[in-house]
């Protein structure tokens, strides 16, 4: 049978190397810890179909390399995502470090308005900490960014993140909605309705300049 939903949305997990961006993926599709994760090559994708607020949407998820010499690979797989897992690992300080350079590079290469959340992995290695809580929701709060700590090798926290970015692009979606009655031909998502897997381009019936999410698509 085909699969319905009512959106599509691309996200990205975006983040330094080895920080667990793979394992979190698995973790979310699989529901289970990905043993001897390597580092990943270029991208690798994932999808699934989750219900957010009694909207079926499928997340249409892509893992990007972390490593340095992916970096013009990766940057080539932005464009047009909706939502972005950022991930630091809160035992390496150096990777926190970097994470005002990943931030820009997804607001410069997907959207301005790309919803992210951040997500400060290995959570089970408490002991090892070397970036607090408390100073990794300042950094979120001064971005503008959602923020948890997640695991994923226990799961915590793993399939709150997807959901809580996920809800939060359909509240974007949703104010849109409200803002287009008022300006008529301003609005990224057409009408109601369901629809199956077929290339979904609502986006691209509007003006791209005119679109908050470029590449979310909505019910045609
Ligand atoms: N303890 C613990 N280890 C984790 C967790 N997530 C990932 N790891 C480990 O961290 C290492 C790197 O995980 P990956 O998922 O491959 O990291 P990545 O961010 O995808 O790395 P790149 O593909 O190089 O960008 C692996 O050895 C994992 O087993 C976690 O939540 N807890």
């Amino acid at each position: 049978m085909a699969e319905t939903y009512d959106f599509l949305f691309k996200f990205l997990v975006i983040g330094s190397a080895g920080t667990g961006k793979s394992c979190l993926l698995h973790q979310f599709i699989e529901n289970k810890f990905k043993q001897d994760s390597n580092h990943t090559i270029g991208v690798e994708f994932g999808s699934r179909v989750v219900n957010v607020g009694g909207k079926t949407v499928k997340l249409q998820i892509w893992d990007t390399a972390g490593q340095e010499r992916f970096r013009s690979v990766t940057r080539s797989y932005y464009r047009g995502a909706a939502g972005a897992l950022l991930v630091y690992d809160i035992t390496s300080r150096e990777t926190y470090n970097s994470l005002a350079a990943w931030l820009t590079d997804a607001r410069t290469l997907a959207s301005p308005n790309i919803v992210v959340i951040l997500c400060g992995n290995k959570k089970d290695l408490d002991p090892e900490r070397e970036v607090t809580f408390l100073e990794a929701s300042r950094f979120a709060q001064e971005n503008e960014l959602m923020f948890l700590e997640t695991s994923a090798l226990t799961g915590e926290n793993v399939e709150e993140a997807f959901l809580k970015c996920a809800r939060t692009i359909l509240n974007k979606i949703d104010s849109a909605h409200l803002f287009s009655r008022t300006s008529p031909g301003w609005g990224p998502v057409p009408g109601p309705g369901r629809r199956s897997p077929s290339p979904v381009l609502a986006p691209e019936k509007l003006p791209r300049h005119l679109s908050p999410f470029p590449g979310l698509v909505g019910p045609g």
